[in-house]
């Protein structure tokens, strides 16, 4: 297990009017595994997955990030347990447009302050892992939605996060790219990492080895009927 929430909720305060953007909710992110979020807009998903990922504090609850308790913890060390232990993938890829491929894929180890050609190695072995190792030397309006996405997951890899999170990671691409960018996160969770991805999108379902539902703010796991997940409404 890598995230535990133990009766976690998050309540925004604006004025006088309390926004409960995530109801208590327990759940538990394991390794090897690839955890859906799915609910329509404004359900509380990218809430769920903020506090997962250390961007925001439980208002509520407990929650533990690779063993670490986050309640409580200084910003500082917050940061830099997002930096360690998890890489972040979003819809608009958020590639830096005048750096190559190799460069994008390069930026969070020299943030880190890795020496240079450790990083070069390490960089281009993430390219290989998402098989974008033939256009490491193109900027990203040189590549496809589905090729900059890729280099966007080689970014996140690249630090070798043991949890990778994903906001609607195929929004911006065609139903082929859609299919490439999932089974290469599927492969990722099968060979040991764990990956969390929030989306509205149903068909993202059958990759998925557990699926989380969240209807106005309250998240529900569903099981699989027949060998599939199934989702009311869809
Ligand atoms: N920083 C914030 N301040 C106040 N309210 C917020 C904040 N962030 C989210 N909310 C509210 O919390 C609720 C859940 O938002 P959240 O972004 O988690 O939903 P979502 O399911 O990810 O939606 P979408 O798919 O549209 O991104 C919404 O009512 C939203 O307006």
């Amino acid at each position: 297990m890598i995230v535990k929430l133990e009766e976690v909720n998050k309540v925004y305060q604006i004025g006088d009017n309390h926004i409960v953007a995530l109801q208590k909710t327990s759940l538990e992110v394991n390794t090897g595994e690839m955890l859906l979020i799915i609910g329509p807009s404004g359900s509380g998903k990218t809430t769920l997955l903020s506090l997962i990922g250390c961007v925001v504090y439980p208002t509520e609850g407990r929650l533990w990030v690779d063993g670490k308790e986050i309640t409580g913890m200084k910003e500082d060390d917050l940061a830099n347990l997002r930096l360690q232990t998890i890489g972040f993938v979003f819809q608009q890829f958020n590639l830096i447009a005048p750096l190559t491929a190799e460069e994008n894929v390069l930026m969070p180890l020299v943030l880190q302050g890795v020496p240079d050609k450790e990083a070069k190695t390490r960089a281009q072995k993430a390219l290989e892992i998402v098989g974008m190792t033939d256009r490491s030397k193109n900027l990203p309006r040189q590549l496809s939605g589905g090729q900059q996405q890729r280099v966007a997951i080689a970014r996140a890899l690249v630090t070798n996060p043991k949890l990778i999170l994903c906001d609607e990671p195929t929004a911006a691409l065609d139903k082929d790219s859609l299919d490439v960018v999932m089974k290469e996160l599927r492969t990722l969770a099968d060979e040991g990492k764990a990956v969390a991805v929030v989306t509205h999108d149903p068909r993202l379902m059958s990759y998925a080895h557990r699926v989380v539902e969240v209807k106005n703010g309250q998240a529900y796991e569903l099981q699989k009927q027949n060998g599939e997940f199934r989702i009311e409404n869809h």
